[in-house]
Parts: structure tokens; sequence; C-alpha cells
């Protein structure tokens, strides 16, 4: 079981408060460990000489890795240009002060520098993680000077595929776990309490906080437990090549990492400034989440990991990592298939569960969508292309099938006004960029029973303006017209786009 523990309870966590604390009015959203940060201060002064010497240590990342202002700079038509990133962010905590993030060390502890006569042994044992993880990562191989330029200039967001169906189609793997339910039309009352405790068991499985589900229908029920697994993890398929572990790095942060100088955190374009992801919530003191300015970006988030220096799971920067904290639930959305929501409140900016399944190469990806090409029904598909920048890269990256096995988060619907975001994360391995994490973050704050939704293609909008300046996919009401065998888009919202993708894979053609 994998959940959150609680915000600012152990002594590790304090330090987090602590770094905060600096700030008078900020303090008052942290009021839990208040007597702490006292202490916490005084420990911190006392370690600052230490913690200022990682100012003189070799930088730990291999290349300074950028990423986009907000979402509006990284429109489809410039993305190639590498001089696009001019303007600095304002920095999270100013520009949104209900999300505070922790601030960066206060500048005066730095000047301690000077008087530290000769490293401690910590230092020194700190100080060899740093030169071995600067020596690792400077290989431009594996860390290509301009890759992170290129990649920034992309969405955030996984391809949009064509509708696929591959029920009738067997895969080269079957469900060794449950033997397949099939529903005759006059179900015996046996039956049905065999799916459902076929369904209970696969549903106890999931770690985390309970995931129920409200469908009532025998029909559905048999739907939801039969022919699909649950998996906790990524499978991975054959022809996936993870990254070995050593090419992996971590950062050379002492305790709590700092905002203004962690290097697992990427860097504002022409700026020496972090890009902070999480803050602690304004509703949720305990809560570590998305800032607002974050979410609006079209960023990876780079959370610290077991190679870094900072104290590990107490670090502000392990989020996603530590895994689902809300209760889900699987139910009927009619036309639309099932839906999922929590029974939980959802504050915005949280994170809400991983997107899990088989990964497979694109080729087997082609394949499977190959299989079933020309029928519609649901498509769990979600290609891994935020480093994707060229047809070499493209052929290389990986896809999650979320279709036989997969989180629960597979069953989270389409909205063209969505109240959750997949974000990319990095979270055991920042080296790896063919299989990295899609987490769901939630927009807004989204009330106890409200249904889950993202918006499958996000670029949508902007490439299809780009294609309508003659107007010609227009219908005579200055309405777009839809493609006629694309999948009908049942959000009901009322700035509805109409479909869910484009008809053909435009979008893989299409870098965004
Ligand atoms: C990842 S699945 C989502 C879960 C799915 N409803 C189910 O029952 O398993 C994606 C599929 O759900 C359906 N879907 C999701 N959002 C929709 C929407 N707004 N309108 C119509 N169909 C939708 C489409 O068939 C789509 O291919």
């Amino acid at each position: 079981m994998s959940s959150r523990t609680p915000f600012g309870q152990p002594a590790n966590h304090q330090v987090i408060i602590d770094l905060t604390g600096d700030n008078e009015n900020e303090t008052e959203n942290i009021a839990p460990g208040t007597n702490a940060i006292n202490q916490l201060k005084e420990d911190a002064i006392s370690e600052a000489p230490l913690a200022a010497t990682l100012t003189h240590r070799m930088p730990v990342l291999p290349t300074k890795r950028k990423s986009l202002a907000s979402s509006e700079q990284s429109d489809a038509s410039d993305s190639d240009v590498p001089h696009k990133f001019l303007h600095r962010v304002p920095r999270v905590s100013h520009a949104h002060p209900t999300t505070p993030t922790p601030p960066p060390m206060p500048k005066s502890q730095s000047q301690f520098s000077v008087v530290i006569p000769s490293p401690t042994s910590t230092q020194k044992r700190l100080n060899a993680v740093a030169e071995r993880n600067a020596i690792k990562g400077t290989n431009e191989q594996i860390f290509p000077i301009d890759a992170e330029e290129r990649r920034v200039a992309q969405a955030a967001y996984p391809k949009s595929r064509a509708p696929i169906d591959r029920r009738s189609t067997p895969l080269s793997f079957i469900s060794k776990t449950n033997k397949p339910l099939n529903l005759s039309p006059t179900t015996s009352k046996q039956h049905l309490t065999d799916i459902r405790a076929n369904l209970e068991k696969k549903l106890g499985q999931i770690n985390g906080p309970p995931v129920t589900t409200a469908v009532q229908s025998p029909k559905l029920l048999a739907k939801l437990a039969d022919n699909f697994e649950f998996t906790n993890d990524y499978i991975d398929r054959p022809g996936v090549v993870r990254v070995q572990k050593e090419y992996n790095y971590g950062c050379a942060c002492v305790g709590s990492c700092d905002t203004s100088s962690c290097g697992c955190l990427d860097q504002e374009k022409d700026s020496e400034d972090r890009i902070v992801p999480y803050g602690i919530s304004s509703a949720d003191p305990k809560l570590i989440v998305a800032s607002r300015e974050f979410l609006s970006r079209k960023a990876m988030i780079m959370e610290c990991n077991s190679l870094c220096g900072c104290n590990g799971k107490g670090c502000w920067n392990h989020v996603v990592q530590k895994g689902r904290t809300v209760q889900l639930q699987i139910f009927d959305a009619g036309s639309r298939g099932f839906g999922l929501r929590s029974p939980d409140p959802i504050v915005t900016g949280q994170f809400i569960d991983r997107y899990l399944g088989e990964v497979i190469t694109k080729d087997e990806a082609d394949d499977r969508e190959n299989l079933t090409e020309g029928s519609h029904n649901q498509s769990y598909l979600f290609s891994l292309d935020w480093y994707v920048d060229d047809d070499d890269s493209e052929e290389q990256m990986n896809v999650i099938d979320g279709r036989k096995f997969g989180s629960v988060t597979r069953f989270i619907n389409h909205s063209c006004n969505p109240n959750c975001k997949i974000i990319p994360v990095q979270t055991t391995s920042h080296a790896d960029n063919k299989v990295y994490t899609l987490a769901f973050f939630a927009l807004r704050d989204i009330p106890a029973g409200t249904e889950l939704t993202f918006d499958y293609n996000p670029v949508s909008e902007e490439s299809d303006d780009s294609d309508d300046s003659d107007n010609s996919s227009e219908d005579g009401m200055g309405r777009k017209k839809l493609e006629p065998e694309a999948v009908r888009c049942l959000c009901g919202e009322t700035n509805c786009r109409g479909q869910l993708w484009p008809n053909k894979r435009k979008s893989q053609n299409t870098k965004p």
C-alpha cells in the first residue's frame, strides 16, 4: 500500500516547513509544527555551513534543462525556434500566493560558506555523490545538449490515437488470474455473485485507498470484471529497454531540497531560476500540490529520487512516487462507457493517480492498432512522446496500452472542459527518456462525486486553428466541421469541440 505520509509530522517533513517559515505571512498557512519551526531554524543555522558548501560543488545536472514559460508559448507554429523562450516567468510563489511554494533558502545563509575551513566527513560523502553524479550526467549520448530545449517545445500530452477495438482480436498474452466470465441473458444469482466477487478481488489488489464501483447492471459488472486486469506498475513488453541504473543521477541537496538550487528541478530559460512544480496547498497545509502556475505550463515534473542527497520521502519533491491518496470509484457514465470519480473532495493541483498499462514499442502499438483499423471503440493508448523531437526518436518511442492491463485511471473520460490534466513525471530515473510516469493532477477543486475528466487531444484547437485559415473546415454557422468518422464527443460542455480526436492520426505528423 502506498499512501502519502501526512506532511509536517516527522522531523524530516518539518524541515520543509522551516524553509517556508522565513516569511511571517506564509507561516499562517502552516500552523502544524510551528514549535518545531524555531528548533529547525536553529538547526538550519547550525547546519548552514554544511549546506552552503554545496554551492562550491560540481553541478549535478548533465545539461541545463529548460522548460516553457507557459502553455501559450508553446504553439505548434514556432516549436522549432529555440530563441522563443525569452520571457522570464515570475517565480511560482509570487505569481500564485494561494499556492505557497517553499521559498528558497535565505541568501544570508550562503554567506557562511567562506568560514568553512575544511570539509567534514558528511561533506566529503556528499561531494563524492555530486561528483559521481556529475560524471555520469555528462554523457552526451544520454543527454544531448539541446534535447531539453527541443522537448519542452512539445505538448505534455499523449498523442491522439485512432479509435481501436481489439475485443474480437486475440492478443499475444492472456489473463492468468481470472477465468473469463460469460454472461448469459438469464444470469443466475450465483453467477452475479461470482462476478461481484471477482471484481472485488481485482479492485482489492489495487494499491492505495479503496477503489470501488457503483455499477449495478449485471452486464456492465461482467464487462468490468472480465477481460481486464488491474496493475500497480508498468508491465514492460518485449522491445522496451530501460536506461541502466548507473546513468541515473540525483541532486546534491542536504535535508529538504532547496527550491532555488535543487539539481533535480528544471531551470527557466535564460535564467538560473528553477521551475518549482509543487507548493503547499492553500486548502490543506499538509498537502503538497502542483502549483497553479505549474499547471498552466507544458513542463515535466522532475521529482527527487533515491540518489538525491535530500531526505528521501521527507523531501517535498516526492509526490507522485508516494502514490494515490484519494479514493476512486468506477461508475456507469452512460453512452461514454464507464467513468471515474472520487468520493473524496480533491483540491487544485492534487495528484490523483498514474496512468498504467503495458509498455510497448511504437511498432507494437501500431500493430495493435492496425488489428482493429476501421472499427471504433475505446482507445487506451498513450504515447510516451515527451522527448520525441524527430521521426527517428518517434520510431523509438514507447506507448502505454491500458486496454488489457491498466490502472483505474483508464476509466477517465474526455471532456472539452476538463477538471484534470495529465503531466509527465520523472520519479525514479531522471535519465530515462523512453519510460517515465504519466500522472493525473486536478486542474481545479473537484467536489466529491464529480466525474474526473481530461482533454484527450489538447493540441487539437491550436492545430485546427492553423488549418482553418480559409474557413473551409467550418460549417455555415461558423462551427468546426466534424470529420465524418471521428469519434463524437459527448462531454456536453458548451465549448465542446464535437469529436475526441481527429479522424486520422493527425497528431502523429503534427509536432506540437
Ligand atoms: C480511456 S477510455 C475511457 C473509459 C471508457 N469510457 C470505458 O468505458 O472504458 C476512452 C474511451 O471512452 C470513450 N469516451 C471517453 N470520453 C468520451 C466522450 N467525451 N464522449 C464520447 N466517448 C467518450 C471513447 O470510446 C474513448 O475511446
